[in-house]
This record gives structure tokens, sequence and C-alpha cells, in this order.
């Protein structure tokens, strides 16, 4: 490890130790983690995460690159009349000007002035084959233009950083010119130079020499910029910061072009938690679910469950041997407590079970099986045996409660009883098909017979249904049903195959999942469509009418 590095020497518990040096937490998401397939943020989507951001206490924003991108240049504008950041410091991304011209009358330069941002990131060229090559200029020119775009803008009171752009390519192929680039940027006034990764694909070990030896030829402060193309990028830049790099940039929920960007949240986790180097502002690690979950919806990507510390699965138990021995101690089988970075541990219930997973689950239910071993063991059981008919419990969280209590309380939670249903669905050469439903209920004392119409069978099953509870059951009225998923479990049966359903019902304010297994489509959805209303009605607090 370098001498000086964030990496060696943490700070004393009780307060900053005064020889080590700042670790910058640069974002990127709203620049580099923008350009990521797929993703398409307005302006508004941008200043919510901006002040996700800040809440969550990164150094530096990067907004985007007014002048270039017109949504950009909004932002920025807006960003300065609506943003009121406690903590962090706006940053405006921008290249270094065309070859041949000035600084001062490049219209892109004068763009990151316009935008007001205290801080301005110039990408460089700093690969000689891309200068030559790419930008099709002189390498002395390419220098120039680094001082003459560094200094004019630190002229106008602008701090600068500037993006080595293929900074590892460009020193494999010839060090020597990617050094004068570092070295031309921090005579200009640069007050860091971020060596760039950009294509992705380096690997650990050589970003650690090549930073080192950076750092040994150049007195300039080292940022690190990586792309996650061989899967490395928190590695590469938790290398990079060892060597001594004392600013990361990196993206939330590693958004970025082609595989994206180092994870941001990944990398300060790892520094918190594993090497004991603050990154953050105390405290606002456990904030990191929260805000990955809450950027998610706003670039409406869904989140990626795997991700570490803050994905839904990062704390996730699947395994039989994985639950019994957590039942005596999470940290058994979990890195970290998922409680310091705002995550919860889950146990998921599938034909991998064994009798402590259901007890856990049960646990998290708040469904309390004692500990009973006889009837832990009925429960495994059972599971197994639907899993293997096709039921998927760790995906249906309502339905397994549903058959927890079956067996803690002795009988299945119901508030109706269900004595047939039919479809009839007509299919007429010209204009609209209509399904019609009729269901034959017992609620509130009364049979009831009621019909539904709907665009499809299970469309108006539902209406059929609810039409027929409502009466008894006016909380019914809330539920939604949010989401439908079917899958055919062995295909080579072909239409004799078994169908699997799962449903998700909302009451507008949390949701839930219910599974259906059947020989058809309807009735495997009938059955996850009667576990959602009974779970709903069930956790609104109802009794049996
Ligand atoms: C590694 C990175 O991710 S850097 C960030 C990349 N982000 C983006 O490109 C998104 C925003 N980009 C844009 O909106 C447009 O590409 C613009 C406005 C910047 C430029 O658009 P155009 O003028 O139409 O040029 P075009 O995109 O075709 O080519 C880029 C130009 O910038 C030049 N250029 C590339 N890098 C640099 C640099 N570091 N300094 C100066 N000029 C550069 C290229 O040589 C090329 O010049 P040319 O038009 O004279 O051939
Ligand atoms: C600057 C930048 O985004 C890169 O080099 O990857």
């Amino acid at each position: 490890m370098s001498e000086n590095s964030p990496l060696d020497n943490p700070p004393a518990e009780n307060g900053p130790t005064p020889s080590r040096r700042r670790l910058d937490v640069y974002d990127t998401t709203l620049r580099d983690g923008a350009q990521q397939e797929g993703l398409a943020l307005s302006v508004h989507d941008k200043l919510q995460i901006a002040q996700q951001l800040d809440e969550l206490g990164v150094g530096f924003i990067e907004g985007g690159w007014p002048g270039a991108i017109p949504r950009d240049t909004e932002f920025f504008a807006r960003a300065a009349k609506e943003l009121t950041l406690q903590r962090a410091v706006l940053a405006a991304f921008g290249s270094t000007r065309k070859p041949g011209g000035t600084a001062a009358s490049d219209p892109q330069v004068r763009a990151l002035l316009d935008s007001e941002a205290p801080v301005v990131t110039l990408v460089a060229k700093s690969d000689a084959r891309h200068v030559t090559a790419a930008l099709r200029t002189t390498l002395e020119e390419n220098l120039a233009m680094v001082t003459d775009t560094v200094t004019f803008l630190t002229g106008e009171g602008r701090r600068v950083m500037l993006d080595a752009e293929h900074f590892f390519d460009g020193y494999l192929a010839d060090p020597g010119y990617a050094l004068r680039v570092v070295r031309t940027a921090v005579e200009a006034g640069a007050e860091v130079v971020v060596l760039c990764d950009t294509n992705g694909g380096m690997l650990p070990p050589q970003v650690g020499e090549i930073v080192a030896a950076v750092r040994e030829a150049t007195a300039a402060p080292l940022g690190i910029h990586c792309h996650n193309d061989t899967g490395c990028a928190v590695a590469n830049s938790l290398a990079a910061l060892a060597a001594g790099a004392m600013h990361v940039q990196g993206t939330l929920n590693g958004y970025g072009e082609r595989t994206g960007n180092a994870d941001l949240l990944t990398i300060v986790a790892d520094l918190e938690l594993k090497l004991g180097i603050p990154a953050l502002p105390p405290g606002a690690l456990r904030e990191a679910t929260r805000i990955a979950h809450t950027v998610s919806e706003i670039t409406n990507v869904p989140p990626m469950n795997r991700a570490p510390y803050y994905g839904a699965s990062a704390f996730a138990h699947k395994a039989g041997l994985h639950a019994s021995a957590i039942r005596v101690d999470p940290d058994l089988y979990q890195h970290i407590d998922p409680q310091l970075v705002g995550n919860d541990m889950r146990m998921l219930v599938s034909d991998m079970a064994g009798r402590a997973s259901i007890e856990l689950k049960g646990r998290e239910l708040g469904v309390d099986l004692g500990g009973d071993r006889d009837l832990l063991t009925r429960v495994t059981d059972r599971v197994k045996a639907d899993e293997a008919g096709g039921y998927t419990y760790e995906a249906a969280d309502a339905s397994f409660e549903l058959l927890l209590r079956e067996y803690a309380d002795g009988a299945r939670p119901a508030f109706f009883d269900v004595e047939s249903w039919r479809i009839i669905m007509e299919s007429p050469a010209q204009g609209v098909r209509v399904s019609e439903a009729t269901v034959k209920v017992h609620a509130g004392g009364r049979r009831i017979i009621a019909t539904g119409e709907g665009n499809g069978p299970v469309n108006a099953l539902d209406a059929a249904l609810r039409e027929a509870l409502l009466p008894a059951y006016p909380e019914l009225a809330t539920l939604e049903l949010v989401d439908f998923k079917v899958r055919i479990l062995d295909a080579a049966h072909g239409t004799d195959a078994v169908t699997r359903v799962l449903i998700e019902t909302s009451d507008g304010r949390r949701s839930w999942t219910t599974v259906g297994v059947g020989p058809n489509l309807v009735e495997a959805s009938w059955e996850a469509m009667v576990d959602g209303l009974t779970y709903g009605l069930l956790k609104a607090g109802v009794a049996r009418r």
C-alpha cells in the first residue's frame, strides 16, 4: 500500500488524523451514469437524484455536460435556483477546447462557465493513439489544449479537475506521453487528475501498479474513474486508492456506458466497513439501500437484486443449512450486519428450505411456530411437495404466510367459501372479444351468485369475485391487481403443461405476491387471486363476516 494512501493510516475514531489527506467521493450518475443504454433522465429526474446524492453525502455531483446536451444545460440553470445542496458541490463536465482554437473563444468551454458550476471537470486525451487517430491533432497541440483550457477556467475562478481519458491504455502504450498529460494538467492548475479506465479493460494489479508508478513520477493529486468491462470496476477503484489515489468516481447502482461504471455505494461501503476509511458523513451509509432503491424508482430501471450491500438479495438466505446456522448467529452466514447499509436479512422459502428456514421465515412474517419440531417438519414437507408440484414460495411470501397460518392455527385463513366458478368466452368473427365469469360464493352469511365481464378470463373472474364479495367486504375496493406473471412449467407437455401464476396485489400502500399452480392458466390464476384477496383482508385486520 502506498504511503499517504487513503487506505492506510485510517483516522482515529474520535477525529481526523491531521496528516491524512482527504478522500473525495465524486458521483457521476447524472453524466456517465446517464450514458447507460435505456436510461433517459429528465431534468426533473436529475434534480431529484442530485438531492438524493446530497443526502448521501458525496463530495461532488457531476451534473452533466452543459453546452453539449440541452437537458444538461437546463439542469445547471435550474439547479442554481432549485437545489439547496448541504454537502455536495456541483461539477460541470466538458472537454478541452478544440484543436487549433482558444479556450476563451470555444463555445463549449464558454458553456461550462455559463453553467455557473463551481467545479469543472474536463475530459482530455491522455492516450497518444487517441490524440492522433481520434482527435486528429498533434501530441503537442493536445497538451496545449489542456494547458489553455485549464488555465482559462481557473483564471475565471473555477476549480478544475481533469479526467485523463484512456489513461491506463495510454500509459501501457506510451507512458512518457501519458505522464506528460498529467503533469501538464497539474502545472496549469488542475486540482486533481483523474486516471480513467475508459474502456474498462484493466485488472486490479495493473491499476495498482500504474497508479503507484504515476505517483512515483509526478506530484499530481490523483483520482480514479473505472468502468466495469472486466467486472473489476470496484476492485480497480480500490486498487487505485490503495496505491495512492485520493479521489474516487462512480455512479449509483453502477449505471454507466456499456457494462457500467464503478458502483459508488459498493466502493464507499467497502471503504467504510472493510477498511475503516470514512468516505461519507457519519451515519450516511445507513441510507445506502433506501437511496439506491429511490434512484431506481426515479430512473425506472429495475433495481439489481444481486447488488452487493444494498441489493434485495444481498442478505437473502435460501439454503436450509445457512438458515440453521443463522438461527444460532446471523454472522455465521453474513459478512456484515445488513443494518449498517440500511438493508435487511430475509429468509427465502423453497424446496431448499429446512426446518430452520421455516422457523426464521415464520418469525419474519410474525407467525410464531414456537420451535415445534414436528410442526416445522410438516410445514417443510408440505413446502417441498408444493415446490415439486410447481409452487414457488420464495417469490410469493403472501401465499407462504397463508400456508404457515394454516399449520399454526389449524385452518387456512378464509373470509369466504367458494362453491364454484365458470367462464364463458365469446370471440366473434368481428368485434370485441368478451369473457364472462360467474362465481358462486358464501360470504356474510349468504350464498351469492355474481357475474363479471372482462377482456379476458382472469379479468372477468376478478370482476365477478369482487362483485360477489364487496357487500360483505367493502375493504376489497382498495385492493388492486398490479402485476400478473405466467410461467409454463413443463414445456415438453405442450398444452398439457402445468401453469404457474404469480399475482401481485396492492392496497395502494404496500403490495404482496401470491402463487397459484394448475393445469391451466385460469385455474392457477384463480388460486393466486383468491390468496391475494384473502391476504389483503387478513392484513386489513378484517374479521370474517
Ligand atoms: C469517455 C466519455 O464518456 S467522455 C463523455 C462522452 N459524452 C458524450 O459524448 C455525450 C455528449 N456528447 C455530445 O453531445 C456530442 O458528442 C458533442 C456535442 C460533444 C460533440 O458533437 P459534435 O460536434 O457533433 O462532434 P462528434 O460527437 O461527432 O465528435 C466529437 C468531437 O469532439 C472531439 N473531441 C473528442 N475528445 C475531445 C477532447 N478531449 N477535447 C477536445 N475535443 C475532443 C472529437 O475529435 C470530435 O471532433 P470533430 O467534430 O472535430 O471531429
Ligand atoms: C471521462 C470518462 O467518462 C471516461 O474516461 O470513462
